[in-house]
């Protein structure tokens, strides 16, 4: 079983996360996270931050000489940022009044509709908002994509499977229905397109609309998309709702800050179709293999990995610290008021696009071990290798 955890406020001196149950023999360093967190920055619409913040990274456990060592792994992302915030997010009491009365740790008591803010004051007794936006900051998905930095390569050193993100749509502007999609050398080009699209007709209509968007004082949402390639099925199961692949992906997708909706292969569009135009007809190759005519259900049938590619989306909703502030009320005077705002991306749909693969390779790493066990990267391939073999003929 693979777990993990993320610690860390935005304005703290750094996030941890720690990833437990990774067997030995990973190969992973601190550069490969780096240049994961550099994608996780990139994106047209990004807010000030992300231009100066520089994710420093150190792996504080679980690997020795750029192999994983079966314990632990512990990833510690410093915040450049921090020294601008050493008193208002000290540890240790504060007790200069001097300290407390500066601007910037007055209490931030006009909530904006659709961040954390008001429902957090209220369950945790803050008269501030402060805490709860600490928190509830998309900051902490630089954790998690160092993690699933650590998940991917166990995917492909131990099965050769290999993950894709792109973007399929901001605010209004889709990527055509029948437009190709990304395979997993495509990541560079990906990588250098400014939000992450794979048509690059698309990519420009994107960043007019996110431009048109920032002009009007406005921010956007959009759709994402991961595609994980080499999968062998019989990941997840049928047999209980939590072990089922697609609940998983669901959960761990639904779990990403502003995130409001997800589809596995066709999703919705699968619901307007007959039976005789959803599903993914079974026949076999010249070689004798097993295929389908299409991939309809995205990878995913009774809750397991079928063997096709696995594809999955997931919808942001616009960021909600609108400039052009929404109404909200101020919590310490009663009264009306305009939601606090002080700086903010316009779009983080592109970012999203990474933080969704990371979590995705969570989850499927985390399928995967459980399929095979293992505590070191040969085991787990012997043993998948162990189980594809046994794959009756007429079966595979
Ligand atoms: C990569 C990423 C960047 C984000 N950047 C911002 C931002 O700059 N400003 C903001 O208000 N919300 C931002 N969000 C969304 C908020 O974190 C999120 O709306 C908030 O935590 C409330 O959670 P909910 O939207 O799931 O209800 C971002 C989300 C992600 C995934
Ligand atoms: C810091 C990141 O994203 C932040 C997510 C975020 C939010 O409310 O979710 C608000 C902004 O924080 P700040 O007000 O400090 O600029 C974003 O910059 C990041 O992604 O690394």
């Amino acid at each position: 079983m693979l777990r993990w955890l993320t610690s860390g406020e935005s304005h703290g001196p750094a996030l941890v996360g720690i990833l437990e149950g990774l067997p030995a023999d990973v190969e992973v360093q601190s550069s490969d996270i780096q240049a994961a967190l550099a994608r996780r920055r990139l994106g047209y619409g990004r807010g000030a931050r992300m231009k100066f913040e520089q994710d420093e990274v150190r792996i504080l456990g679980g690997v020795r000489h750029g192999r994983s060592q079966g314990g632990p792994v512990a990833i510690e992302i410093g915040n450049t940022e921090w020294p601008k915030w050493v008193d208002v997010m000290a540890s240790d009491p504060v007790d200069d009044p001097e300290v407390l009365n500066r601007a910037r740790n007055a209490p931030l008591t006009r909530p904006r509709p659709g961040h954390a803010d008001l429902v957090g004051m209220r369950k945790y007794g803050f008269d501030d908002a402060r805490p709860v936006l600490e928190r509830a900051s998309a900051r902490e998905t630089a954790t998690r994509v160092a993690l699933g930095t650590v998940a991917a390569a166990l995917l492909e050193q131990a099965a050769g499977v290999r993950l894709v993100s792109h973007v399929v749509g901001i605010g209004p502007v889709a990527v055509p229905q029948d437009a190709p999609v990304p395979s997993p050398d495509d990541v560079a080009a990906l990588d250098a397109d400014p939000v992450r699209c794979f048509d690059a007709a698309t990519s420009a209509a994107m960043v007019t609309e996110i431009d048109q968007c920032h002009k009007d004082g406005d921010t956007l949402g959009g759709v994402v998309e991961v595609l994980v390639y080499g999968l062998p099925s019989g990941l997840g199961s049928y047999v209980h709702a939590d072990r089922r692949l697609d609940a998983r992906l669901a959960a761990a997708l639904m779990g990403i800050q502003a995130i409001k909706g997800v589809e596995v292969g066709d999703g919705f569009r699968t619901a307007t179709r007959r039976g005789s135009a959803a599903h993914d007809e079974i026949e076999r190759d010249s070689s004798g293999r097993i295929v389908r005519r299409t991939n309809r259900a995205g990878g995913v049938e009774g809750g397991m990995s079928n063997g096709e590619v696995l594809r999955v989306r997931a919808a942001m909703k616009p960021i909600s610290t609108v400039p052009r502030a929404l109404a909200t009320v101020d919590t310490a005077t009663g009264e009306a008021a305009k939601a606090q705002h002080q700086r903010s991306d316009v779009c983080a749909v592109p970012p999203a696009a990474v933080v969704a693969e990371a979590m995705v390779a969570l989850v499927v790493a985390d399928a995967l071990l459980e399929k095979t066990g293992g505590d070191s990267v040969a085991e787990v391939r012997r043993n998948l290798d162990a189980y594809v073999a046994s794959i009756p003929e007429l079966l595979a």
